[in-house]
């Protein structure tokens, strides 16, 4: 019985090594083709908790980001969802360089930026942008709307000199759908959706590639939400935009994204295109996180089945063993306390065509379809 079992998971680990390598040939022959703008390989990043107040000591570490790997392609939104905390936040810091990564690497168009400094660092700052989420705390209540929207040509002249920068902030307001003449108001004087717009003109300043938005909507009613997304849409065609677009709420990111990333402690469970994720998902979270998306239509509303997720996210300090998400999955199994699921196509969808939808990575050894958890688009 014993040889039996070790065998089995023998076999287990083997298909899993060659899945592991699958997944990176993808990813390598994704970038030999020249179509990844940025490549995230492994990315973790431990915060330290201390105890202590003269000598601090470590006893532990927060685990926000833990192996996340993704590729972003030039002109594309890759969307990642997930319940609060769930690390989102931090990618967006890690890959904008305002934290650094306590493994893994970063590359931007071929070259390593992970830990890149002085001039390296300028370049990459400039070409790699970030929205945030708040317009009501993100923007000095005390500088004009022309100065915060200039203000990052004070690092990099060489985009607007000097004498150039008031028409360049002008500009900047028309392309946001702002009257440029509004250049010496302040923040206050303007309405939530407009502040944000305000700081997607000096997001745009340094003319990036690559623009990564944490929760650019979510402070925003509803009814504003859908222009400033819009707007987005607009810029990304108009600049050749790539997007990391963060959010909590799936319908906005399904509005906006190409791809969409799912992630849970840490970590990124199921990553598909819009439709594979949305219409197909085989991973619990990604079901359990679709069925608590509100439906219009009052009678499909009636007839879906909604799953309750039971108990609190664990403590990303102490996360569980093998798959983190087992402590509150119904299909949870001896298997996922030992062994954790890799992002890949899952076992049983090996033999799928590759052009099925639920074909796509998703971290579960149980990993299943779920039929209409989800209105279609626009219903
Ligand atoms: N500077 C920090 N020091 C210690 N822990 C941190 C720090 N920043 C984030 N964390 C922790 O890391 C985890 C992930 O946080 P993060 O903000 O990335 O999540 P999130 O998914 O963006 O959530 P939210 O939408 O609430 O911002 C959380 O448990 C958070 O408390």
């Amino acid at each position: 019985m014993r040889a039996d079992h070790s065998g089995r998971k023998e076999a287990r680990e083997e298909g899993q090594e060659a899945r592991r390598l699958l997944a990176r040939a993808h990813a390598e022959n994704a970038f030999a083709a020249g179509e990844a703008i940025l490549e995230v390989r492994d990315l973790v990043k431990h915060f330290p908790l201390t105890q202590g107040i003269l000598f601090k000591r470590q006893v532990g570490a927060v685990k926000a980001v833990d192996g996340v790997s993704f590729d972003l392609h030039k002109g594309e939104t890759l969307g990642i969802v997930g319940e609060s905390g769930c690390g989102k936040s931090t990618v967006a810091k890690l890959v904008t360089h305002l934290e650094e990564p306590t493994a893994g690497t970063i590359r931007y168009k071929g070259n390593d930026i992970t830990r890149a400094s002085g001039r390296a660092l300028k370049a990459v700052r400039r070409n790699i942008q970030m929205v945030f989420q708040d317009p009501y705390t993100s923007l000095n209540p005390r500088m004009t709307v022309g100065d915060i929207i200039g203000e990052p040509f004070d690092i990099h002249p060489e985009v607007a000199p000097k004498g150039d920068r008031r028409r360049k902030v002008q500009e900047l307001l028309d392309v946001v759908g702002l009257n440029p003449e509004y250049i010496n108001r302040y923040p206050h004087q303007f309405s939530g959706g407009q502040r944000q717009r305000i700081g997607i003109a000096r997001g745009l300043a340094l003319r990036p590639e690559i623009i990564v938005a944490d929760e650019p909507v979510s402070a925003l009613d509803v009814s504003v939400q859908a222009q400033v997304v819009n707007l987005m849409e607009r810029l990304q065609d108009e600049f050749g935009l790539s997007y990391i677009f963060i959010a909590h709420d799936l319908s906005v990111v399904r509005h906006i994204s190409d791809r969409v990333g799912v992630m849970y402690l840490g970590k990124l469970v199921e990553v598909g295109t819009e439709a594979e994720i949305y219409e197909h998902p085989t991973h619990p979270y990604t079901q359990a996180l679709l069925s608590a998306v509100p439906v219009p239509d009052p009678e499909a509303e009636g007839k879906r089945e909604r799953i309750v997720l039971e108990g609190d996210v664990p403590s990303p300090a102490n996360p569980p063993s093998g798959c983190r998400f087992r402590t509150r999955c119904w299909k949870a199994q001896q298997r996922c306390a030992e062994e954790e699921p890799l992002l890949a196509v899952p076992e049983n969808f090996t033999d799928t065509p590759v052009d099925q939808p639920q074909r796509h990575p998703s971290a579960c050894h149980f990993a299943a379809e779920r039929a209409a958890v989800v209105p279609p688009a626009g219903g």
